[in-house]
């Protein structure tokens, strides 16, 4: 299968997760679809809560289920929002995915596509080693 076409899926798959997203508060949904090294689809979406710093973003989501179920290697994440102009992960998010290491990130908005990586999104993230 071409690349390109694998970047669909995952795309559209984030884009289904979206519909799971439990954002009554901001009523901005977020999706995540994170592609492991052994090529399965692992995803995640938003969910608020009623004191409101407890939420949790959609890529913790798609991460905690794919490290819940045993894979701690990943190749690529898309991020879904439903704004014209992609949606940039947060801080919280960028240190949390740069414990898994520097993997490709797909930021998708409805008009633009940004591609970067973890570590060019957080350099110098911290590590407890020296
Ligand atoms: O990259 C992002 C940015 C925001 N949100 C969520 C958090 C909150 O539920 C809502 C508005 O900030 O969007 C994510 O899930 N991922
Ligand atoms: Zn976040």
């Amino acid at each position: 299968m071409k690349d390109s076409s694998k970047e669909n899926i995952l795309i559209q798959k984030a884009i289904e997760a979206m519909e799971n997203s439990y954002s009554p508060y901001s009523n901005f949904p977020v999706g995540a679809a994170l592609l492991t090294e052994e090529g399965e689809i692992f995803t995640g979406a938003n969910v608020e809560n009623a004191s409101f710093g407890l939420t949790v973003c959609a890529e913790r989501s798609a991460i905690v289920s794919a490290v819940s179920r045993g894979r701690r290697n990943f190749r690529t994440i898309a991020i879904t929002s439903k704004r014209d102009k992609p949606t940039s992960p947060c801080g919280m998010c960028r240190q949390f995915m740069a414990e898994f290491g520097d993997f490709e990130v797909i930021l998708v908005g409805k008009e633009s596509v940004v591609r970067t990586t973890v570590f060019e999104l957080l350099p110098m993230h911290f590590e407890l080693e020296e």
